[in-house]
């Protein structure tokens, strides 16, 4: 397959320097990761190990967009300038692995050519040229609004054959909202009081985490998803149990002073809330508090 990985950072490096041991890859990334992936390859390191040498570019031409699959793999909020890019190629299908709810980005410029996509490997880019897994998950990809998908069985099975975890799921709006309720409980929580995901398995914390997922789940069933408000919740407890030593990507970003994708989190669930009508207070003091640390943020 060509396969174009658009935002070759963490998480793009990993899935993309994977899937060069079986297909045609090119990265998008930025400099100097990308200048050195073109000259000496990408090491991937930490859990897995793999030497492969996929195309790299800065800029890509609507040559280097056409292609089988695009795989976004931009922070949430670079989605929209991504999904402007890759409307100048032509690819078949296109695919994001992002956290949050950016589908609507890419519809605009992309239309039905849009898979759902979700990961849950874990990336760190150590450094140019060079990602760290840091935990073998599944990628799971299907139709935005769910069912059979011979495209999504495709996708998968190309993954598969370079040796990555991949299953086509027909119930992808379900997953999505799930993944959505999880990141608004421990993301928003962990990054506002600075703790690791397990500092939610009990205490103040736990509870605010919880009613985050609960909203999160009153908004999926109003948007005609069947997400039960306990299944938010324990979904939530799962992964604060499996992550308990991790610091979210959100209170990564915190800590370095980056810009956090909460309006594609938190925000999206109050947003699409406002929209059905259903009352998210919880999220809406979340994303409150996160943007005000975004615009003046101290970090230390
Ligand atoms: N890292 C993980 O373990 C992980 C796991 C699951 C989901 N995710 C999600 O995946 C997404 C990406 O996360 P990440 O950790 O890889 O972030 P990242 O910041 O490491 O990677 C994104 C990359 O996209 C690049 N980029 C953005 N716009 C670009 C453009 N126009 N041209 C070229 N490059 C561009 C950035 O420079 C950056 O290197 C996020 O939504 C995150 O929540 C990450
Ligand atoms: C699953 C998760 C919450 C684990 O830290 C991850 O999606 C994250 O950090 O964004």
């Amino acid at each position: 397959m060509d396969i174009v990985v658009f935002g070759a950072g963490a998480l793009g490096s990993l899935v993309g320097g994977l899937l060069a041991r079986e297909h045609h890859v090119t990265l998008v990334a930025r400099d100097p990761h990308a200048q050195r992936v073109a000259g000496q390859g990408l090491r991937v390191t930490g859990e897995l190990d793999a030497h492969v040498r996929p195309r790299a570019t800065t800029d890509p031409t609507p040559d280097d967009l056409t292609c089988d699959l695009a795989l976004v793999t931009v922070k949430a909020y670079d989605t929209a300038e991504a999904a402007r890019t890759l409307a100048t190629g032509d690819s078949d299908v296109v695919c994001s692995l992002s956290n949050g709810l950016t589908e609507g980005a890419l519809v605009a410029e992309l239309g039905d050519r849009v898979l759902a996509g979700s990961a849950t490997y874990g990336a760190e880019l150590v450094g140019p040229g060079e990602v760290r897994c840091t935990g073998v998950g599944r990628i799971h990809v299907g139709e935005l609004a769910g069912g059979e998908s011979e495209r999504a069985e495709r996708v998968a099975a190309a993954f598969r054959e370079a040796g990555l975890d991949c299953e086509a799921d027909p119930a992808m709006p379900r997953r999505r909202w799930e993944k959505l309720a999880v990141n608004a409980g421990i993301n928003a929580v962990t990054a506002l009081a600075r703790v690791e995901n397990g500092a939610l398995a009990e205490g103040p914390g736990r509870d605010v985490a919880h009613r985050a997922a609960r909203e999160t789940a009153r908004v999926a069933r109003a948007d005609g998803v069947d997400l039960t408000d306990d299944a938010a919740v324990a979904a939530v407890d799962t992964v604060v149990d499996e992550t308990a030593a991790n610091r979210s990507s959100m209170l990564q970003d915190v800590l370095s002073g980056g810009r956090t994708e909460v309006d594609a989190i938190s925000g999206a669930v109050v947003d699409r809330g406002a929209d059905h009508g259903v009352a998210t207070p919880t999220n809406r003091t979340l994303a409150a508090l996160l943007r005000a640390w975004g615009a003046d943020g101290i970090t230390e």
